[in-house]
């Protein structure tokens, strides 16, 4: 069986944790803090982060796009990219997109943990998950993201959305954007979003 090594408040494992259950892919969920010196995420990954995914046999896969590529190859029904070529593309743009407003928002977090936060830097990462988030409000329809199914793209956008409201709640997005509010109120309800919803973790030992 295989072990997933994730953390409660990450948007990139949920994205994984929510593709295992849509695959009916039965796996443990070993919640960690990564920013602790007892995480395991070194002995899998040379770049210590989480999500890993580690196999039966101890070989773990890591980096969230690249283990749900690895998932579609491995175990590819149910299906969540598109069939059609320029679809998949489109998918995985908006992956891009998602992953991005998500990455911005880490590193809002951890400025905001310095002595003295940089003004510059913080506005640099509110203009981009602002930014992302308007390209995703852009794309936001009142079905699927994409190819009419629900899928890749609706699984990390509906990741990075939730995630602004643990780690970046003062941005109304919802507000500014219903589309895109009711987008995420129906991913959400979903059982695989419904079993995966981040919260918060409490970081002991220094990171910045
Ligand atoms: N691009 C990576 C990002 C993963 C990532 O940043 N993980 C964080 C945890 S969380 O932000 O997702 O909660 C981590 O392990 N950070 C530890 C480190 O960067 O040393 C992915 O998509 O898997």
């Amino acid at each position: 069986m295989y072990t997933l090594i994730s953390a409660t408040p990450s948007p990139y494992a949920r994205k994984v944790r929510i593709a295992l259950i849509e695959k009916g892919i039965p796996f443990t969920l070993q919640t960690e803090v990564p920013w602790h010196g007892t995480t395991a995420t070194p002995a899998y990954n040379p770049l210590e982060k989480l999500p890993v995914l580690v196999q039966p046999d101890g070989t773990g896969i890591y980096e969230s796009r690249f283990i749900l590529e690895w998932l579609e190859v491995k175990h590819p029904t149910p299906r969540l990219l598109p069939d059609d070529a320029e679809q998949i593309l489109a998918a995985r743009q908006v992956e891009v997109i998602a992953d991005g407003v998500c990455d911005a928002v880490v590193l809002l977090f951890f400025e905001r943990l310095r002595q003295e936060p940089s003004a510059e830097w913080i506005a640099r990462q509110r203009r981009k998950v602002e930014g992302g988030v308007r390209a995703l409000a852009e794309r936001a329809g009142d079905g699927f993201l994409v190819g009419g199914r629900f899928g890749l793209a609706d699984i990390a956008a509906g990741t990075a959305l939730r995630y602004l409201a643990v780690r970046f709640p003062e941005f109304d997005w919802a507000g500014q954007y219903p589309s895109l509010a009711a987008m995420s109120a129906r991913l959400e309800a979903r059982p695989s979003f419904a079993a995966t919803v981040p919260v918060p973790q409490t970081i002991t030992e220094k990171v910045v």
